[in-house]
């Protein structure tokens, strides 16, 4: 594809562009080969334009940098945005993408939502696929990113690779680091899901309105003119909900409200039943009665997003209500991992904010008849200030509270700790997530659950940083089982 084509589809004034044939794009230097695009960006580590000579010398065929930038020996296509525009000339070459894309943004559920709206596609009989936190999910594999968002030039030639294996319908996971870095643009996106907002990553964002400003690039910017908004409307919800409705609303696009304050699927009611819960919604004029297979009014709402997505993308109703039935637990997410010697079931959930905390806290509440032993930490070079309020959330509604690691990459995990106590001061500390986690489950009675947050579906232990950086294998599921094994095996004197 020439150069001077794929400026000119993406609407970039670049007169010296010429015929040079364009063979990729890239954002970093080491991956560029003759007649690659390299975006030269300024990053939160080091200045990508140090990188342009080399990028030049391996080939590169032209630059999208700032005006600023020392471009010598390639073609200098000058932007005010770089990310932005490099998004916009990628989209040109990374073509055709699947025919229907939505995207998910908030602080908690874009996971859980895009895996569900994958499900309920699938069952509908499309061939789709998610990307996200848990990777990039496809009818036949599913591959880590990485990333909840992956870099642009990853993002995009997933989505036309993802065309060409007869994929029709992607859900992605919207981050605000990704909105923020332009990181998925240049497509269309006919939905756009929005789940909720709290308190995370204000180490990346200078406050709550810059971090909700950089969600809502996604209703303002990413999506397609014509697009539907999905925005749940929940019955204590704060406001940020309402202003991402204003924000549709401003930019014209079709709006689906989702919840008990929802105008298009109302919760009319909720009841845990021994399996799930049962819910009664209110769609089209229709009240409906489905039995969800899952505990936990967050899986409720994730769900019911889910399913706006799906209808959204024009999935016949009655099937949508028909499958959604049917969804299965979404990996690390209120996940039964054993039922521990004594008889307490121990789950594992990735809630990583204060929200998330009480919103799995709160879901096994109903199932709870004796105590609820909370066992998680706070991952390290992340939003330092979430620490105290994740450990009042957890002291707040559980009996016992266990605090120990999670992640603590280039920190200091006894000072992580200790800030997560100051929010639970009669909290116990156990450094060494094994033994937290076999502390908890020693000590569960028959009665009793144990809930392990904060890492989910991880597999590994992320300690150190930069060149220091080590994955231990961890996988919070194995080490319960291990630990109810371990425990089982102590109780009878080591015949078990
Ligand atoms: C803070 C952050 O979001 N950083 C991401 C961002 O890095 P950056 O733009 O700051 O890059 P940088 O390392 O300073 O480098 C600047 C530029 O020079 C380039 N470079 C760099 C080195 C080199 O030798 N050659 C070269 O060309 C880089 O490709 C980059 O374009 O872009 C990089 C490339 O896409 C990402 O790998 C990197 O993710 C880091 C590793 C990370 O930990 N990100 C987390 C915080 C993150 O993004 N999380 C979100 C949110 C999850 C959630 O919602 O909870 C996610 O979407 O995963
Ligand atoms: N709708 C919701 N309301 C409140 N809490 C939720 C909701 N959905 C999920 N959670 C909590 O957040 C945790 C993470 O859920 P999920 O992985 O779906 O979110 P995410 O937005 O993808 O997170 P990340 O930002 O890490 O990618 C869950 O394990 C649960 O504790
Ligand atoms: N996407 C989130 C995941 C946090 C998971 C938790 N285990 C931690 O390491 O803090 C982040 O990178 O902030
Ligand atoms: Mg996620």
């Amino acid at each position: 594809m020439k150069l001077s084509k794929i400026c000119a589809q993406a609407g970039i004034d670049c007169p010296q562009a010429g015929d040079a044939p364009v063979t990729g794009f890239a954002i970093d230097n080491r991956k560029v080969a003759p007649g690659t695009v390299f975006g030269a960006f300024q990053g939160t580590q080091v200045n990508g334009e140090d990188f342009i000579p080399s990028a030049i010398e391996a080939g590169a065929v032209a630059i999208v940098a700032r005006r600023e930038a020392t471009v010598e020996g390639a073609i200098h296509i000058a932007s005010e945005t770089p990310r932005k525009s490099f998004a916009e000339l990628a989209a040109q070459y990374f073509t055709p993408v699947p025919e229907h894309i939505v995207a998910v943004t908030g602080t908690n559920g874009k996971t859980s939502c895009v895996e569900m709206t994958r499900q309920i596609w699938r069952m509908s009989g499309e061939r789709a696929a998610s990307i996200g936190t848990l990777g990039v999910t496809t009818p036949d594999e599913s591959v880590s990113t990485g990333l909840t968002t992956p870099d642009i030039v990853t993002f995009l030639s997933n989505m036309s690779g993802l065309a060409r294996e007869g994929v029709t319908h992607v859900a992605y996971e919207a981050s605000s680091h990704g909105l923020s870095q332009y990181r998925n643009e240049g497509i269309p996106v006919e939905a756009a899901g929005f789940t909720n907002f709290s308190r995370d990553h204000l180490d990346y964002h200078a406050d709550m309105e810059d971090y909700f400003a950089a969600k809502m690039r996604l209703f303002d910017e990413v999506v397609s003119d014509d697009a539907t908004a999905v925005v749940w409307m929940g019955a204590g919800d704060s406001g940020w909900n309402a202003r991402v409705v204003e924000h549709a609303q401003k930019r014209g696009l079709k709006i689906m409200t989702v919840g008990e304050q929802g105008e298009d699927i109302r919760l009319i009611r909720r009841e845990p039943t021994q399996l799930g819960q049962s819910l009664t919604v209110e769609h089209d004029g229709t009240e409906r009665t489905i039995n969800l297979p899952l505990i936990g009014a967050y899986q409720v709402s994730n769900a019911l997003v889910s399913a706006g997505l799906a209808l959204a993308t024009g999935i016949d109703a009655s099937r949508v209500w028909d499958v959604v039935a049917r969804v299965q637990p979404v990996r690390g997410r209120l996940e039964r991992a054993v039922i521990a010697p004594s008889g307490a079931p121990v789950y594992v959930d990735y809630a990583h904010t204060a929200e998330a905390l009480a919103a799995a806290i709160e879901a096994l509440h109903p199932h709870l008849r004796g105590r609820l032993i909370t066992v998680f930490g706070a991952g390290g070079d992340r939003d330092r200030g979430k620490r105290a309020p994740m450990g009042e959330a957890a002291a707040k509604s559980s009996d016992v509270v266990i605090v120990t690691d999670d992640n603590p990459r280039g920190e200091e995990p006894a000072e992580i700790r200790r800030q997560v106590l100051e929010g639970a001061p009669q909290a116990r500390e156990v450094a060494g997530r094994r033994e937290a986690i076999h502390a908890a489950i020693a000590e569960a009675g028959r009665d009793d659950i144990v809930l392990v947050a904060g890492k989910g579906h991880e597999t590994g232990q992320i300690i150190g940083s930069g060149e220091n950086m080590r994955v231990h294998p961890f996988d919070d599921v194995e080490v319960a089982r291990e630990c109810a094994a371990l425990i089982a095996k102590d109780s009878t004197g080591g015949d078990a």
